[in-house]
């Protein structure tokens, strides 16, 4: 997709071209990280509409990462620009753009293996003003971890672990949430419950951001996907035009559909 035109530095596109007549709650315009001579995000602009699950798929080293990383404020661009929910984010810390409604879930966890399921929530909740102990008791109910509350994060299972790192994201009740390979490793049972655990957060109306190898998972969770290649926008549209483009198929999913 091309950037937007004429579009002014403090604007955002005020609908998403995705198909899709709902408001862009994300969107970038020209985006760029060049790390010395490597560009590793060229010049994208991308649009995810309000409540909407976006995949974001490419071959090894496309930049996927490095473009969740511009959005979260963890890089800075060489160029370009970065709108969230009517604000230029471009300019603000991470912490900042946390507090304008955006929760990440990197791909290894970022746990405290050393407290338990319930103390782990709590460690987000300490920056917020959100009532505490109702907050607690339904992320353990929505991410299934009510049973165990006080075990020790440390005796999870590796999916238990990633739907624990979710729900911290989760008890933030961020209005987009990126999510960098949540599948990663886990069997299909575990694969199964983070996708219906998206689903359900998405029925609610949070917006994500996914990038993610496993195909099967993206048809189950995403009706809209973006593919990255060398940096850039190669496709964009419907899974299923995804998956029956023969270029996406040359460079990507003849290995991975
Ligand atoms: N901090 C960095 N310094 C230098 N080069 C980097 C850095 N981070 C990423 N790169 C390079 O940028 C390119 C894009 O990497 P990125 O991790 O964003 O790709 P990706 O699409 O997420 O790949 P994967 O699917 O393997 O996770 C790669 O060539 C990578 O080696």
């Amino acid at each position: 997709m091309s950037a937007p035109k004429n579009m002014g530095v403090n604007q955002q596109p005020a609908v998403a071209a995705t198909g899709s007549d709902r408001e862009a709650i994300l969107s970038t315009r020209q985006l760029t990280k060049k790390f010395g001579g490597l560009t590793a995000v060229d010049s994208v602009g991308f649009t995810v509409a309000a409540g909407e699950i976006r995949c974001l798929i490419g071959p090894n080293g496309a930049g996927k990462s490095t473009l969740l990383e511009l959005i979260t404020g963890q890089l800075s661009p060489t160029q370009g620009d970065i709108y969230f929910d009517g604000l230029d984010l471009t300019a603000l810390e991470p912490h900042e753009r946390m507090d304008a409604g955006i929760s990440v879930k990197f791909q290894s966890p970022h746990i405290y293996e050393s407290l338990t399921v319930e103390q782990n929530l709590r460690v987000p909740l300490q920056r917020t003003d959100r009532e505490t102990e109702t907050v607690l008791t339904d992320t353990l109910e929505r991410i299934s971890l009510a049973q165990q509350a006080n075990v020790s994060a440390s005796d999870l299972s590796h999916g238990e672990k990633q739907r624990l790192e979710i729900g911290m994201a989760v008890t933030l009740d961020p209005k987009l949430m990126l999510l960098d390979e949540p599948v990663a490793g886990m069997s299909i049972d575990e694969t199964a419950d983070i996708a219906e655990l998206i689903r359900s957060l998405h029925d609610d109306g949070m917006t994500f951001l996914v990038v993610e190898h496993d195909m099967e998972f993206v048809r189950k969770i995403s009706e809209q996907v973006t593919v990255l290649n060398q940096g850039s926008i190669l496709r964009q549209g419907p899974i299923e035009d995804i998956e029956s483009d023969d270029e996406v198929r040359r460079i990507y999913l003849g290995e991975n559909a």
